[in-house]
């Protein structure tokens, strides 16, 4: 039995203006409850331009949210226009970040390097990198998901060492099903997520891989959310679309009452 706490995120996207980020995370404060937070770590993760509200009502409020940023930049400060780096994140008390979406990697181009860079940059500020990963359809047709999903660990985790990717999460998230409707089955999602701890095992130590979190991510809904959670190395959830909507987002938090 796995003792890893559960991670459910809601990556918002490009969804959600301060003031409205202020009232939805009202409303997810209010439905959630101290047992849901003795289970399940709930994490949001809005745009930058929410966060500082955001921060504001959870200290304020006392709220057991974690929140975080859905990107960073690679570089501590100076002229790179239209970026956010480390320092600010850390600045804002953000837990997480997440590194290389497939958004980030098929419109902005981002690389293994890149994405590289950027995981240590989180840690170099103290922030834990959703470190983000999948394969698009053609590759899935191809049979070679599992390896491509391997070398995106790999390029992403280069150099980082053993005690900072003990605390990594990892997300698997297959592009086809992501904001699709097409959910990835969960026997599907468990032999990704199971060759993931296993890289991880080679690349580091058993140890390392058995602490580090692997969340699933790709059209979760609270109707597919508790057999997902059901598989060995499944971790969490990086939900997009669902988290959006408070009362869904909640349900998904309760995965184990589906
Ligand atoms: O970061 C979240 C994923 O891209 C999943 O998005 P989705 O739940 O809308 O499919």
């Amino acid at each position: 039995m796995s003792t890893r706490t559960p991670l459910m995120a809601g990556n918002w996207k490009m969804n959600l203006n301060h003031l409205e980020a202020i009232a939805h995370t009202q409303k997810l404060a209010f439905a959630l409850a101290d047992k849901d937070y003795e289970a399940v770590e709930v994490a949001v993760l809005p745009p930058f331009t929410d966060l500082r509200s955001v921060q504001t009502l959870v200290e304020h409020d006392k709220l057991k949210i974690k929140y975080g940023a859905q990107d960073i930049s690679a570089h501590d400060g100076g002229a790179y226009t239209g970026e956010i780096s480390g320092p600010m994140l850390a600045k804002l008390k953000c837990t997480y970040v997440a590194v290389g979406h497939s958004e980030r990697r098929q419109y902005h181009h981002e690389t293994d390097e890149i994405v590289n860079a950027k995981v240590k940059a989180a840690f170099k500020h103290g922030l834990t990198p959703i470190l983000c990963v999948g394969e698009e359809l053609e590759v899935r047709e191809a049979g070679n998901h599992v390896s491509h999903t391997l070398a995106q660990v790999e390029g992403g985790l280069k150099d980082v060492p053993a005690e900072q990717a003990a605390t990594a999460v990892i997300a698997y998230e297959p592009v086809w099903a992501i904001g699709t409707g097409k959910v990835c089955g969960a026997e599907d999602a468990q032999e990704v997520c199971a060759a993931v701890r296993g890289k991880i095992a080679e690349l580091y130590s058993q140890d390392v891989a058995d602490k580090v979190r692997i969340q699933y991510g790709g059209s979760v809904k609270s109707g597919n959310v508790a057999e997902i959670m059901a598989q060995a190395d499944i971790d969490g959830a990086l939900v997009g679309g669902a988290s959006l909507d408070a009362d869904e987002f909640v349900k998904i938090v309760r995965f184990r009452d589906q």
